[in-house]
């Protein structure tokens, strides 16, 4: 489980310290212009840590589940994708979707740029608790901060409890981007983070004249083509 290797201490999450976190986040400042921060939200055990890691390193925790503790992060650079005209990174920070976390999360989310909103299509209050993510995201982060949906664990049909309708219906309640993803196989997870980087870099070096970026149009072209996204931006 080298994945947890970074995880906060109890100690630490409850002080709301994350020296480590920042001083990483800094240092990879110094070999990138910008170095965009995400978060990755929702309840306890709809896959955060897995959809991170099938991102960064394209593999699946599969096992025993261990719950984050506080905050972890994790950084991806797609160097050639993301260095022009400038170089971009992801600084992609882990949630504990544990309620005793709570408070130590909130203050992390002021200064994100974007959210991935998690629920697990076999859990239906994870998908039910969605409302009160969404209710605690407009109340301490940013106002245009970009927010997406994402329903999990898509290759566990047979388990299914929450229709793509029905997360479809609620991410358009909200005027938020939408897809199901699987960190087991991968499906839809690349796509989710890379459009979110597509969006920030454009509005990093969008000219006022230019025409805004269409998330939710750039979704819905690249959702249903297979083997995309390697090269997004
Ligand atoms: N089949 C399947 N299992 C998954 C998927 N994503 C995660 N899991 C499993 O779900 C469990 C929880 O995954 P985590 O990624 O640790 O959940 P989390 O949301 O980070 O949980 P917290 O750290 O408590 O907030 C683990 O047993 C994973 O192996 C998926 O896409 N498909």
């Amino acid at each position: 489980m080298s994945a947890r290797k970074t995880s906060l201490t109890d100690k630490q999450a409850k002080n709301g310290t994350s020296k480590y976190v920042l001083e990483r986040c800094a240092s990879i400042n110094e070999y990138y212009d910008v170095a965009f921060k995400v978060m990755l939200l929702g309840d306890s055990a709809v896959g955060k840590t897995c959809v991170l890691v099938r991102f960064k390193d394209g593999a699946f925790l599969g096992g025993n589940f261990i719950a984050t503790v506080g905050i972890d992060f994790r950084v991806r650079n797609d160097t050639s994708d993301l260095c022009e005209p400038s170089c971009y990174s992801l600084c992609i920070w882990d949630t504990a979707g544990q309620e005793r976390f709570r408070s130590v999360t909130h203050a992390y989310y002021r200064d994100a740029q974007a959210l991935l909103l998690l629920y697990d299509i076999t859990n239906k209050p994870s998908f039910d608790n969605i409302r009160a993510w969404l209710t605690e995201i407009f109340d301490y982060a940013q106002k245009d901060v970009v927010i997406m949906l994402l329903g999990n664990k898509s290759d566990m049909a047979a388990e299914r409890v929450v229709k793509m309708e029905e997360g479809e219906k609620l991410a358009k309640e909200y005027g938020v981007p939408f897809m199901e993803t699987s960190a087991k196989t991968g499906v839809n997870v690349e796509l989710a983070f890379l459009a979110i980087a597509k969006e920030l870099k454009h509005r990093a070096t969008q000219l006022p004249n230019e025409p805004k970026f269409k998330l939710h149009d750039y979704i819905e072209s690249q959702k249903h083509k297979s083997g995309c996204c390697s090269s997004l931006l």
